[in-house]
This record gives structure tokens, sequence and C-alpha cells, in this order.
């Protein structure tokens, strides 16, 4: 890569994994930087060798396991100790031996540190940098420097802390990268201190953490002040607040400054690598992160809906397509007419205006009563169904259901359910057993119907959520239970709401059953039935 291209460097393998309860394997590792160049980063810092048998090993593995188009591999270590030889310190061998093109050397820039930490003196630490990035240059390696604590370190002492950078520049580090180590910064200090570093003459780049709040934006306002490399993290990971988010950060640049940094169709990507990423770390992912979360692009407010249906970037910086994400209308009792409109269209129905107004008028009236439709996609399309064709699609009726819960003495508590249903003409009646009542009332459902529903073998529920709503009007507390069903090729969620959570999660088990029976193509009977 030529140097003169800007650098996106992303260190989500070393400080990103510094975030607490986030731990990788070296296998996780691998698969991670793999997502990573597909994106198109420039270098992904996999780790510190030498400092755990982890990341040594991962320099190992990546030699032959990582077949990277376009990202170069970074190391990343202390300099020497004080009062040894470069080539004697053993860690500085790690990073020497680790076979990684580039090398990151964090070295302090914060006189108090080096007094207090390395318990050393300042020029002993000009040394120490001096000596370790001219001895990793001559083994062959590129060097970068991330000077620790540049920006506390240049409130306390200026001239130190541009020192440093010369320092290094001047021993062959080919970028110095500002750190805002605890992450106290705010934009325009930060700016004023990055122009005063890129006067020395050193490549500069910056490095934030989110302590503030503010690690994006003081990383654009650094890239503004004259950085040409810029650090973050996948989805924002990092030590305490985390470290700025990349994808944030890259997205910003390309789409909003017009910088050339990964491939159009690599930031197309951008979306889905997020969510691959959040796979593999196992942290959930943040539904509202910039860009790239299921909400980023999500529009509840009826207003919002109306201008939206006019033209979508009247309420959306971008086109959600160019990071590979979608735009969502969501029912809520916020909605309007142009909510459930373009929602229906999404779903493939062309709404009358006054559909669109009974609709909305049902939806709200529902979610006064306790339900919620923007978390129940397939309850709102049957009430849909229900308003356009003036019928509640069914594939059967219940005759009745009745649960037993019963502790026999000295055994194990035992659910039972027994539902009686009619469908296509027949009269069911089916036995379930389960660990609790919802259970056994989904297994007498499915048993029942399976014979004349064969594809019901493959719907499972996945998720089970019960939440107690305050009463009102005079009325007791109420319960809404959010299902969600899977068929193994997508999900959906139905609600239900009671005074009872059984009758609750029965009326949300009803219409899961029959959403997944529309989904496996099955035309319901045209029984009229009573709405939900
Ligand atoms: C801002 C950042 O996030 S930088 C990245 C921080 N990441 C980590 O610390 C994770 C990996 N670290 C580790 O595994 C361990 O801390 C190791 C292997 C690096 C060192 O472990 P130990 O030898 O047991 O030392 P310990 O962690 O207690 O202390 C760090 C030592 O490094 C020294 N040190 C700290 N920064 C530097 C530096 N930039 N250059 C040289 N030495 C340094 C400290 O003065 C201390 O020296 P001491 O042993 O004489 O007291
Ligand atoms: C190097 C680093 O991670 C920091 O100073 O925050």
């Amino acid at each position: 890569m030529a140097d003169d291209r800007f650098h996106v460097y992303d260190t989500t393998l070393r400080d990103g994994a510094q975030q607490e309860g986030l731990s990788l394997t070296v296998a996780d590792k691998l698969a991670v930087a793999r997502h990573l160049d597909e994106l198109g980063v420039g270098f992904i810092e996999g780790g510190w060798p030498g400092a755990n048998p982890k990341d040594t090993e991962f320099f190992r593995r990546a030699r032959t396991e990582l077949d990277l188009k376009h990202a170069q591999l970074a190391a990343f270590g202390a300099t020497r100790r004080a009062g040894v030889q470069a080539a004697d310190d053993p860690l500085v061998a790690a990073l020497r031996e680790s076979g990684a093109p580039v090398v990151t050397l964090v070295a302090k820039s914060h006189d108090r540190h080096v007094e207090l930490a390395l318990r050393t003196t300042l020029q002993e630490n000009l040394a120490m940098i001096r000596d370790t990035v001219s001895h990793l240059r001559a083994e062959g390696q590129r060097v970068f420097l991330d000077a620790e604590h540049f920006f506390d370190g240049y409130k306390s002492n200026p001239a130190y802390a541009l020192e440093v950078l010369r320092t290094a520049a001047e021993a062959g580090a080919s970028v110095v990268a500002l750190c805002d180590t605890n992450g106290g910064m705010l934009p325009d200090e930060l700016a004023d201190v990055v122009h005063e570093a890129a006067g020395t003459g050193a490549r500069v780049g910056i490095h934030c953490h989110d302590d503030t709040g503010c690690a994006v934006a003081n990383s654009l306002a650094a890239v503004r002040a004259g950085a040409t490399h810029v650090q973050g993290c996948a989805n924002g990971y990092g030590e305490r607040s985390g470290n700025a988010n990349l994808f944030t950060v890259v997205a910003n640049l390309q789409l909003k400054r017009g910088f050339d940094l990964v491939p159009d169709a690599a930031l197309a990507e951008m979306t889905r690598i997020a969510h691959a990423i959040t796979e593999i770390t196992n942290v959930t992912p943040n539904s509202h992160q910039p860009y790239v979360g299921v909400s980023a692009f999500a529009h509840k407010a009826g207003l919002h809906a109306s201008a939206i249906k006019v033209d979508p970037d009247l309420y959306q910086h971008i086109d959600p397509a160019q990071v590979g994400n979608d735009m969502r209308m969501l029912v809520s009792d916020m909605a309007g007419r142009a909510s459930v409109e373009l929602k229906g269209r999404e779903l493939g129905y062309d709404l009358s205006a006054e559909q669109s107004r009974e609709l909305v008028d049902r939806v709200k009236d529902l979610e006064a009563k306790g339900h919620t439709f923007e978390a129940a996609d397939a309850s709102f399309e049957l009430l849909l169904r229900d308003t356009v064709t003036g019928e509640r699609p069914r594939h059967f009726t219940v005759e009745s259901w009745r649960v037993i819960v019963e502790r026999p003495a000295g055994g194990q508590v035992v659910s039972e359910a027994t539902v009686k249903l009619y469908a296509k003409g027949e009269r069911i009646v089916a036995t379930g057993e389960g660990n609790g009542p919802v259970n056994a009332l989904d297994r007498a459902v499915r048993l029942g119907l399976e014979r004349l529903y064969p594809e019901l073998a493959s719907v499972e529920l996945t998720d089970f959520k019960v939440r107690i709503l305050e009463g009102s009007h005079g009325t007791g507390a109420i319960t809404r239970v959010l299902i969600t069903s899977s068929d193994g090729t997508g999900e959906w969620a139905t609600v239900g709401v009671d005074e009872n959570i059984i009758e609750a999660s029965w009326q949300a088990l009803e219409q899961a059953v029959t959403y997944g029976l529309l989904r496996a193509g099955h035309t319901p009977d045209r029984v009229a039935g009573p709405s939900t």
C-alpha cells in the first residue's frame, strides 16, 4: 500500500478485546480479521505478541491461515524497558518474531507517566523510543508509534509531548498516533492539539476513547486538523466506554467528507459485517448503532412516515443501502395513515385511505389496551389482513383449551394442556405436556394440527417475553406476552394481552401458528371470527 493513502487502522483485536466481557479465541480473532479485511481496512492490529500465548499464537497462525486482500497485520507492543537494550528485551523480540509487517509501539508521552508509571527519566524514555523504533526498522518492520496519554501529556508539558513525536519520527516511525488514552477530550480542544502535533512534520494519527461520548467526533476533528491515520474498533468495542467506532468513522469520512477509504461495494456490506462480528464476539448488537444498527433507519413517528412517503431523503441522512442497511417502518400508537400505508406496501398490500385510517384507529385502540405492534410484526400483518378482507385469517378455530399445572407429591412440576379445535371440517382434541403451561399449550396445538398441516413440525417457539403492565381506567394489572417463532428460514413475533397470563399467551400462540401456516402457503378457511 502506498504510504500516501489515508490509513484506516483497526484495533478491535487488541484494544477492542480490552472491553469488559469480551474474550476472543485465536479462531475468533482470525475470523474477525477476515471480516475486517473484507470491509477493506488498511491495517488490522492483531494483538500483543509475547504478552499472552493467545496473541503470540494468533500471529503464528495468521501467517498460514490469513490471506488478507487489503489489510496489513500490525503487532502491538511497548518500547523496551528502561535500562536494557532493545535487542535484548524479550517483549521487543516477540514483536520482531511475530512476522507482522507493521509494529505499533506504545510509548509514554506524558511526563508524569514517565516519572510515576515507568519510574524513569524523561531522557531515558526518549532513548527507549529511539532505540526500539530504530531496532525494529533495522529488522525490516514498519513502525507506528502510539503516543499514550498524548493530549493530557500535552497539557502537562507540551514541549516534551512534541519531543516524543519528533524522536519517534526521526528514528523512523512512519506514523505517530496521538492517543486520547483516558478519553477525556472534546473535539475543539483536541483539534487545536492535533494541529500543533502536525506542525512537527511527523505523519499524525488519532486514537480516541469514548469516555466523553466524543470518540467519533474527536476522530473526525483530528482528521480535519491534519491526522491522516485513524484508529478505531468494530462496533466501538474497547476498554471502559469503548474506542471510536471505526464503522461510524469510516462511513462519516467516506459519505460525508468525500474520502475514498474502502470500496463502495464493501461499504455496502458494512451492516452485514458489523453483525457478523457481533456473532463472533458474542456481544449483543447495539440496535441504535449509527449506520449499521437495525434501528438506524427505523421510523416510528407518523409525521416522519408521511414525509418519507413523498421522499425518504426527507427523514434520512443517507440512503441506507450505501451501508447495506434497510429502511423500516414501525407501527405503533405514534403511527399515522402514512405509517401503515408504507408498512402495508412493505408487506405487499396496497391500502386505501379508508383502510389506512381504520387500521390506524385499530392499532391505537389496541396499543392503549397494552398491545405493541412494533415488536409484533406478525400480529400487525394479521390485523392488516383482517382490516383489508374484513375477515381474520383462520386455519383453525378453538372450541376450548385447558391447562393443568401440577406438582405431584415428591415429584417435579409438570404442565399438561388439552385443546379442542376445528380445522378442515374436523373436530380435534389433542393433549400436550411441557415444562411450563405455554410450552404444553404449544405442543398440544401443534400435535393436534400437524396431521393436517405437516409444516408445523418445523415451527418452534424461540422466545417468550412477559411484561406486567400497570392497570388503567381502574382495572387491575394486565399481562403482555410476546412470542417469537421460527420455521428455520425466518422469525416472526406475535403479541397477546389479557389479565390472565395463560390467556395472553394463548392469543400470541394462536396468532403465531396462524402466521406460520400463512408463511407455509396455506390459504385460511374463509371462516369469519372475532378479531384480536
Ligand atoms: C493504553 C493501552 O491500552 S496500552 C495496552 C495495554 N494492554 C495491556 O496491558 C494488555 C497486555 N499486558 C500484559 O499482558 C502485561 O501487562 C505485560 C505482559 C505487557 C507486562 O506484564 P508484567 O511484566 O507482569 O508487568 P506489569 O503489567 O505489572 O507492568 C507493566 C510494566 O511495563 C512498563 N511499561 C508500561 N508502559 C511501557 C512502555 N510504553 N514502554 C516500556 N515499558 C512500559 C511498566 O512500567 C511496568 O514496568 P515494571 O515491570 O518495571 O513495573
Ligand atoms: C495505545 C492505546 O490504546 C491508548 O493509549 O489508548
